[in-house]
Order: structure tokens, then C-alpha cells, then sequence
């Protein structure tokens, strides 16, 4: 297969790079990426080395470039997008740009190359609070009603639903995933675990919005690749064009529960967490059903949360040269998240 993967050098995208390139030796990739402060080369050390894969620095609302990029390709793989809550509250216009126009280019491009598989990499903040249509507390199945509560959400929620009317209206053989959490390496410390990570090794406070008791659903990112690889290649048994799976691992942390955590691996002090002021909007909790991708695909996870915790940690500590590119590249903006304020 020649896959199109948008967003392949951000932080998911480029751990599923890895794993195709490792699990599937004569898939081409294609990995198209404008290249953000999220979006980096250092993700893609293979890139030098391998000839399956290439890469072209694009942004996915530019139509034209989009199509010509798509030619002899057999599938998309979209996870390009603006990804940060907080960023999203912020500089709202560029996640309806990227992640609402953006994904209707693609979908159009890939209608007019007849692609035999888009899969849309969705989310479960689509969904808002966990919970039962009676306001129950309960993880969420695909067939809940969408509920997003940040701007960031909503502009996924549009492309979810905007992709899902490429398969309604055209056939187009769409399949979207709603995944809960991801850690593991190649993350970009804006968000909470590689953030609490870095402030923890180099001794600043690890700040928790409002009383640290909002839980999500952590998955190891090479978790959440096999389950992708499983529906990218999947040919036989039900068909999944039109399907929506919920992608997650059943550990549900707080964000007090992980700080502690970090702080306990490092040996660093419990006195380093900071409560500050709550995020607007901030959903209590997110958690997804995935019995649906389980009976289907047969796919669970194979990564505890405390062993995957301790390499990801083991991982940010020993890739000082990742981390010191990163700081050179965007110093100002990364110095700005780690030290919370944007
Ligand atoms: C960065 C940061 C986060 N938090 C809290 C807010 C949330 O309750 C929790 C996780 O925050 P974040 O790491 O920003 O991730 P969250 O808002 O859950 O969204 C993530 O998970 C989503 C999937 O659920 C993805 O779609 C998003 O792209 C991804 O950013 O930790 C803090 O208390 N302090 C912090 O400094």
C-alpha cells in the first residue's frame, strides 16, 4: 500500500510512522506536514534512512498541493490538526482552519482520487463529559450523542461529522477513531504528561488546574498505532468503511494521581505541585467504551499504564538531544508552555 499520513511528523502521527515502517516492510508512506511548533523532523530520525518513506512539507488546506501530493496513493491516515485545549481557548480561528477546512480538503481530494481507505483520527473530547444520555457517569460508546465542550473539541467534532457524511453521501470508505489519552515518546510538552515530566526534572512546579481531580484515560501511543495499523489493513470480516471505533486502555488517572506519580519515579518532591487557576470549560472526565474495536478487530492494549509511565519518563530523560532541538527551534513558545501562561 502507498499511505498518505497528514501530520506525520507531530507526536502520534510519527510513532504510527514507526510502527507501519517496522510491522509492514513493503508499505510507501507519504508523510505531509506543515510543520507547526508540534510538528517536527526530530520525530522522524528513519527519514534519512529509509527509502519507503518520504516527506513533503504541506498544509492540508492548500487544495491544490494536496491533490498533487495524493497522486498513486491508496489511503489517508489524517492526524494532522491543532490538538491543545488550552491553545484552542486562545487561537480558535487556526483549529477551524486546520482541523474543520483542512479536513474537507482532504476528504474532497480524496474523493476525487478515489482512495480506498480514509481513516479520520478523531477524539473523545468529541463526546464532553462521560457520561449516559440520563446524565449518568459512564464511559462513552460511539453511539452517544457529540458533546464537546472546548473549541478544540467542537472543531473535531465538525470534522468527525464532516467525514462521516463523505461516506454517507459519497461511499467514500471513511472510518474514524475516537481515542482517549495518549503518552509515550516524541510528545510535545505542552500537554500534562510531558510536561509534568520535563518541569519535574528540571525542578519547577508541576501546575494542576483547579483541585486536580479531572480524570482521563491514559493509552500508550504504540497502543493506540496497532489498534490503527489493525483498521488500516484490515480486508476481511465486517466491513469498517462508515464504522466508528473508540480507541482506549480502561486507566483512568487524575491529573493529581500522575503528578504524584512522576514526582514518586523521579525522587523529587511532592512539594514541586502547584494548584492553579481551573481551564474554562475543563471536562471532569473522559472515558470510552471499547467493546465495539475488541469484538471486532480483536484488538486490546498490551501496555500497563505503570510500565508504560516509567519508560515514557525513562525516555523524555534520556533524549536530552530531542528536547535541546526542540528548545532551539521554538525556545520562547516552549519555555512559555512549560512555564504555563501560552
Ligand atoms: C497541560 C496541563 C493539563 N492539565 C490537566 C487538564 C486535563 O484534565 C488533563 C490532560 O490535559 P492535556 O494534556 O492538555 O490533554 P486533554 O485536554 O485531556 O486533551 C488531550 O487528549 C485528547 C483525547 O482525550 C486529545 O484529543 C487532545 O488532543 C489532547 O491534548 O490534565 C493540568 O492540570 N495542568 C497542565 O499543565
Amino acid at each position: 500500500m502507498r499511505i498518505f499520513v497528514t501530520g506525520g511528523a507531530g507526536f502520534i502521527g510519527s510513532n504510527f510512522v514507526h510502527h507501519l515502517l517496522n510491522k509492514h516492510t513493503s508499505d510507501e508512506i507519504i508523510v505531509f506536514d506543515t510543520l507547526t511548533y508540534a510538528g517536527n523532523l526530530a520525530n522522524l530520525p528513519s527519514l534519512s534512512t529509509t527509502a519507503r518513506l518520504s516527506f513533503i512539507q504541506g498544509d492540508i488546506c492548500d487544495e491544490r498541493s494536496v491533490l498533487q501530493a495524493l497522486a498513486g496513493c491508496d489511503a489517508i491516515v489524517h492526524f494532522a490538526a491543532e490538538t491543545h485545549v488550552d491553545r484552542s481557548l486562545v487561537e480558535t480561528q487556526n483549529f477551524i482552519a486546520t482541523n474543520v477546512q483542512g479536513t474537507y480538503v482532504l476528504l474532497e481530494a480524496a474523493r476525487k482520487r478515489h482512495l480506498q481507505r480514509f481513516l479520520y483520527i478523531s477524539t473523545d473530547e468529541v463526546y464532553g463529559n462521560a457520561c449516559s444520555p440520563a446524565g449518568v457517569s459512564r464511559p462513552s460508546l460511539e453511539s452517544d450523542s457529540l458533546r464537546p465542550l472546548s473549541p478544540y473539541a467542537a472543531s473535531k467534532a465538525g470534522a468527525d461529522t464532516l467525514a462521516f457524511s463523505y461516506w454517507a453521501s459519497y461511499e467514500l470508505p471513511v472510518t474514524i477513531t475516537r481515542c482517549s489519552n495518549n503518552y509515550g515518546p516524541y510528545q510535545y510538552p505542552e500537554k500534562q504528561i510531558p510536561l509534568f515530566i520535563l518541569n519535574a526534572l528540571e525542578d519547577r512546579p508541576l501546575p494542576i488546574y483547579g483541585d486536580g481531580q479531572h480524570s482521563r484515560d491514559w493509552i500508550h501511543v504504540y497502543d493506540h498505532c496497532a489498534a490503527l495499523d489493525l483498521l488500516l489493513h484490515h480486508t476481511e470480516g465486517q466491513p469498517i468503511a462508515g464504522e466508528i471505533f473508540n480507541i482506549g486502555a480502561h486507566q483512568e488517572r487524575s491529573t493529581l494521581e500522575n503528578a504524584t506519580t512522576i514526582l514518586k519515579v523521579l525522587e523529587k518532591p511532592g512539594e514541586q505541585i502547584s494548584f492553579v487557576k481551573d481551564r474554562l470549560g475543563h471536562v471532569r472526565r473522559h472515558a470510552v467504551d471499547t467493546e465495539k474495536i475488541y469484538q471486532q478487530l480483536g484488538w486490546q492494549t498490551q501496555i500497563p499504564f505503570d510500565e508504560g509511565i516509567k519508560q515514557t519518563i525513562d525516555w523524555y530523560r534520556n533524549n536530552t538531544a530531542w528536547l535541546a532541538d526542540l528548545k532551539q527551534k521554538n525556545n520562547e513558545f516552549l519555555q512559555k508552555a512549560l512555564n504555563l501562561g501560552l
